[in-house]
């Protein structure tokens, strides 16, 4: 009888309810207990703006107790991870992803063209600040913190303060409140977060035996996009804060290997000046698709560069 493996997860509403599904998850394909391990951050006791606490804020005490061996796995919203990876950690499984598109949530089921001029849109995120500036309809950007709830209560509550809020469809969905979206966000002018709606699931890299059979839980395609997104924010330098946005997508080819197609976006905050490009590359059929995927970012990353990116970043560092 081998001991529980113990999941260290942040006691929010959505930390709870992804840690629970890859609990859940981890003992079908394994056959081994779990049991989830409450981990406060200091992300969680703040009420600063998320671009003030700095980036990782969230996944640092996690990690921390992963090292010192307090738990054995973390579950980590992938876009919430600085670039950077820790040594004696390893991501095991990057499971099937949700949808990665942002969602918007209104009263009444109304959509972003329903929403009149002046419209007050909950959203601190400069990435989604400056794709809703670009839009030119003269909304109004309010930042905004808090778990989902809170936020969902500034706009349906009784003391409802705000027009929308901009969610990830993702959270929404872990959730069990897609219901409560009034228009989920086309890429073509709402580009998601690298990595959003993808997990990492985390773990000593000394645990082999761990390690191989989180394996079994990594989806190959979501591997391949994720890998490619984040690489293009690491490239640009550039933290999950910034307004950075990415989205690779993969289609099978008739030979057995895969198409991966990757936009990516840097916008000004202001809205007024962007640069939105796309690249392809061809992913390996049977091996590990990281490095081909990487270089799909960063070929894309350079590209972004040499068409401004540099100058728009400068202007919010
Ligand atoms: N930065 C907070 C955060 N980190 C991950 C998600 C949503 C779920 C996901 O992208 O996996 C959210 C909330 C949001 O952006 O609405």
């Amino acid at each position: 009888m081998t001991a529980p493996l113990r999941l260290g997860t942040r006691a929010s509403a959505l930390a709870t309810a992804q840690s629970g599904q890859i609990a859940e998850r981890v003992r079908e394909l394994t056959g081994r207990a779990v049991e989830l391990v409450e981990i406060s951050t200091p992300g969680d006791r703040s009420h600063a703006p998320v671009a003030e606490l700095g980036v990782g804020v969230f996944v640092s005490a996690l990690r921390d107790a992963l090292t010192a061996g307090d738990i054995d796995l973390a579950v980590h919203s992938f876009k919430d991870l600085p670039t950077a990876h820790p040594d004696g950690l390893v991501v095991a499984a990057i499971p099937l992803r949700e949808d990665p598109r942002d969602a918007l949530v209104t009263r009444d089921g109304r959509t972003l063209l329903d929403l009149p001029e002046g419209a007050r849109i909950g959203t601190g995120a400069p990435r989604r600040v400056a794709q809703i500036n670009a839009l030119g309809r003269g909304f109004e950007c309010v930042p905004i913190r808090g778990n989902v709830d809170t936020r969902i209560n500034r706009v349906t509550g009784p003391s409802a303060d705000l027009d929308a809020v901009v969610l990830a469809r993702a959270g929404l969905s872990r959730l069990g409140r897609l219901g409560e979206i009034g228009e989920t966000l086309d890429p073509m002018f709402m580009l998601p977060a690298p990595a959003q709606g993808a997990l990492a699931v985390e773990c000593r890299t000394a645990d082999t035996t761990l390690v191989d059979e989180l394996a079994r839980l990594d989806d190959y395609q979501t591997r391949a996009v994720v890998t490619a997104e984040r690489a293009l924010l690491a490239a640009l330098e550039a933290g999950c804060t910034a307004p950075i946005a990415a989205l690779g997508e993969v289609a099978e080819d008739e030979d057995g290997s895969y198409e991966l197609y990757l936009r990516g976006a840097v916008i000004q905050l202001d809205g007024r000046h962007a640069v939105r490009l796309s690249g392809t590359g061809t992913l390996p059929a049977s091996t590990d698709p990281a490095e081909a995927a990487a270089a799909v970012g960063r070929a894309l990353a350079a590209t972004l560069r040499e068409e401004g990116a540099e100058s728009l970043l400068e202007s919010v560092r």
